[in-house]
């Protein structure tokens, strides 16, 4: 007997179990309706003479991915979650949750509200409302603390991570784990313990375990999640919820669980973290400027692959490929260089495949000094030292060694893609493929398309690059693609913050405090100040001769700062060499220190070039900083080198610690509102007319003419804005 229409679907099976299956593809999101569905079924099922025990489960293999995050923002209706989840903890049969696929969130908190918790192995785990965030608002943070305990609560819940079926046993969450259909084997299980009393399966009754080092547990978690966090609000208000459960009955703790999360749901910070969460999913539906879009072009399947240069970022490359499972030809034409990459492969190999518990698939990958091993694969990464003869004339030889069809990418970081596919036969199979170091750990691709690139060519980068667990942002061809053409403004703001009279601790302690991991200019000490010094001397920016006065501070007619060649000549080179903007210990240390010749040498630079000090407060370092790299955003997207601004805050977000809960740079900019943007930087272009990277781009200056519509709008207006070019 079943019930048609509702999104809880009731059914008697086993003669004797009620079934419910929510039915809300394709994650079984808790939607308004899916709870009213839930309620009524659960009554029914419990006002069924005939039904001894219940079974909860999700449509498609799919257990239930938590509270509709389509609906935040919205006037919520429908039952609310934890009188929902109370009536099934307090219900007087058992109720088992059957979990396939995802119990997450409030699809989590469904599951400890029943009496028993099934999982499938390959099911998936967790409590991830702090990335949205928020906290578990439906007795996750009391539930979980009680039936697991305070630490392993605490870290399931500050970090948000997804745990195995096998895990979730270990920690006691789920009571059984199956390979065989969970729903079969919970209905089984369900009979078996019919008529039983269910008073000792209510988590909520449970005592919560108090760890003996209790304050010291919390304090020490608490400094360690408010270090992490960088401001984020919400996993410290995770760890005052988990406290509460370890301190107060339930319905105290459920009260200050609720309080904390009001605190939370309207903050901008879940805005901007839920804003990601769907940013990341739709820089997936990419369309390239020739209409071509991701629903039309049918990816080239990839079973081979092949790595040119065992660089770092080469050998980082090689890994992330064999992790998916494919088998790898790795090119070095150097013998030293081959067998120091292969034992570094191997190794990065190994630790990996020990986290995960998997296989280490060291035998995917044939190492090859000669580039005629590739002649069989489907798709080559090049990735040799950054230079434009040297890559053409790799490519040049791929063209001659490759099977037809066989797409060519390029892992450069700012060269022309487009010029490089123009000394190519067939430069429709030439792409970008722009990974960040370290390539198998960082989460950002940048698949870079030029206007002889096809569709088809970019569909199998994307998906590629998806196997590879990257977040992969299809943009176009231009100098710096997206990422590193929106720093050049970025860190050329920073160079003269110091040259009128910042310092790089503060202006680095602006960046941090904003929630950047590093500020640009330990950031550069890490990444090495000479590779920016290479690039400025490829673009002919380097004068040799830094006689003082104006003219030291021109380039092209534009303010130009010479304070990073200035350090680079004296060979500092940041961590790399023990000294940049910061002095280390030692070559190679990672602690930066405040260096005194530092000071003296921006003294004497300021003395030099007649410049007075003043003083710089961190508003003024945020402004300069982050609205000259929004305001480049804003010109990508008029040039249509980006699609949208999800497509630039996702690769912000995941390739260049722009901090999550601020959403992203264009994310940021119209939580600022996009008339303040224009006003500053208005504002900062008086004072400095010969700075072009302040000059408001005209789509800013059209959105808010347009009365600043919201972000999600800004699409319509660009195409409008672009149709009008
Ligand atoms: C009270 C309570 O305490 C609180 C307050 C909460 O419960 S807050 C909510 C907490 N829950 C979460 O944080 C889990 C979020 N979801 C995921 O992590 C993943 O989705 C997934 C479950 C692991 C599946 O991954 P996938 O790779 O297979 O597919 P997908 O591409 O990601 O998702 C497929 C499609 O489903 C959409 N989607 C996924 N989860 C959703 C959700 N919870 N709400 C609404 N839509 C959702 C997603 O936008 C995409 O749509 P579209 O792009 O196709 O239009």
């Amino acid at each position: 007997m079943c019930d048609k229409g509702s999104m809880a679907q009731y059914t008697r099976v086993s003669g004797f179990v009620g079934l419910i299956t929510l039915q809300n593809p394709p994650v079984n999101a808790l939607s308004a309706a899916v709870r009213q569905g839930i309620v009524d079924m659960v009554e029914r099922a419990l006002s069924d003479p005939i039904v001894k025990s219940v079974v909860i489960c999700g449509q498609n293999g799919n257990f239930c991915g938590g509270a509709d995050i389509k609906e935040f923002g919205t006037n919520m209706s429908g039952p609310p979650l934890v009188p929902m989840i109370d009536a099934i903890e307090a219900a007087n049969k058992p109720v088992v949750a059957a979990i396939e696929g995802s119990a997450l969130g409030g699809g989590l908190e469904l599951a400890l509200g029943c009496h028993y918790r099934i999982a499938h192995s390959k099911a998936r785990l967790g409590l991830p409302e702090v990335t949205l965030g928020l906290l578990p608002a439906a007795g996750g943070t009391q539930r979980l603390s009680r039936l697991i305990g305070v630490p392993a609560a605490l870290n399931l819940i500050t970090t948000g991570i997804h745990v195995t079926a096998a895990q979730a046993l270990q920690l006691g969450i789920v009571d059984q784990v199956t390979d065989h259909n969970a729903v079969e084997v919970a209905v089984t299980f369900s009979l078996s313990v019919a008529g039983q009393s269910m008073d000792a399966r209510r988590i909520s009754t449970y005592p919560c375990p108090l760890p003996s080092d209790f304050d010291a547990l919390f304090e020490g978690v608490m400094q360690k999640v408010r270090q992490s966090a960088r401001g984020a609000i919400a996993p410290v208000a995770c760890v005052q919820a988990v406290r509460a459960a370890a301190t107060l009955p339930y319905t105290k703790g459920m009260e200050r669980e609720q309080e904390l999360m009001a605190t939370l749901f309207t903050s901008g910070q879940a805005r901007a973290q839920q804003y990601c969460f769907f940013a990341q999913r739709a820089v997936g539906r990419w369309r390239m400027p020739s209409g071509a879009r991701w629903e039309t072009s049918k990816p080239m399947p990839v079973h081979k692959a092949a790595v040119i240069g065992l660089g770092t970022m080469g050998r980082g490359i090689t890994v992330a490929l064999a992790q998916t499972g494919l088998s790898v030809v790795a090119v070095e034409t150097q013998e030293k260089q081959l067998m120091e990459a292969k034992q570094a492969v191997s190794g990065m190999l190994e630790r990996g495949a020990k986290r995960h518990g998997v296989a280490p698939m060291l035998d995917r990958i044939s190492y090859s000094q000669n580039i005629q091993a590739v002649a069989e694969v489907d798709l080559v990464i090049e990735a040799v030292f950054e230079d434009m003869a040297l890559k053409t004339e790799v490519f040049q030889q791929l063209s001659a060694v490759c099977k037809p069809g066989t797409l060519l990418c390029t892992n450069t970081s700012a060269l022309d893609v487009d010029k490089l596919a123009s000394e190519m036969p067939n430069p429709e199979l030439v792409v970008g493929m722009h990974f960040f170091a370290p390539a198998h750990v960082m989460k950002l691709l940048e698949v870079v398309y030029g206007p002889r690139s096809s569709p088809q060519a970019v569909a199998t980068a994307m998906q590629l690059g998806k196997k590879m667990g990257k977040v992969s942002v299809a943009v176009g061809n231009c100098r710096g693609f997206v990422g590193n053409r929106m720093l050049m403004p970025y860190l050329q703001q920073a160079f003269f913050l110091l040259e009128e009279g910042a310092t790089p601790e503060l202006v680095d302690r602006a960046l941090e405090e904003f929630g950047f991991p590093m500020g640009v200019f330990r950031m550069s000490d890490l990444s090495g100040l000479d590779i920016g010094w290479r690039v400025r001397k490829r673009d002919e920016l380097v004068e040799p001769d830094m006689a003082s006065g104006q003219s030291a501070r021109i380039r092209q007619g534009s303010r130009y700062s010479p304070l990073g060649d200035l350090l680079c000549e004296q060979g500092r080179f940041g961590q790399k060499t023990g000294q940049g903007w910061y002095r280390y210990d030692k070559p190679g240390s990672r602690v930066a220190r405040s260096d005194p010749w530092l000071h003296s040498f921006l003294v004497e630079y300021r003395a030099r070039h007649g410049l007075v000090p003043r003083s710089i407060d961190h508003q003024e370092v945020l402004e300069r900083c982050l609205y000259a790299l929004i305001n480049e955003g804003f010109r990508i997207l008029e040039d249509g080198i980006a699609a949208g601004p999800e497509d630039i805050d996702v690769i912000y977000v995941f390739g260049y610690g722009w901090p999550r809960h601020r959403g992203g740079p264009m994310f940021y900019a119209s939580m600022v509102g996009l008339a303040k943007i224009l006003e500053r930087l208005e504002h900062y272009q008086q004072a400095h007319p010969d700075v072009p990277y302040l000059q408001p781009s005209s789509l800013l200056r059209r959105l808010v003419a347009s009365d600043s519509p919201p972000i999600h709008r800004w699409r319509e207006v660009i195409k409008k804005y672009q149709s009008q070019l």
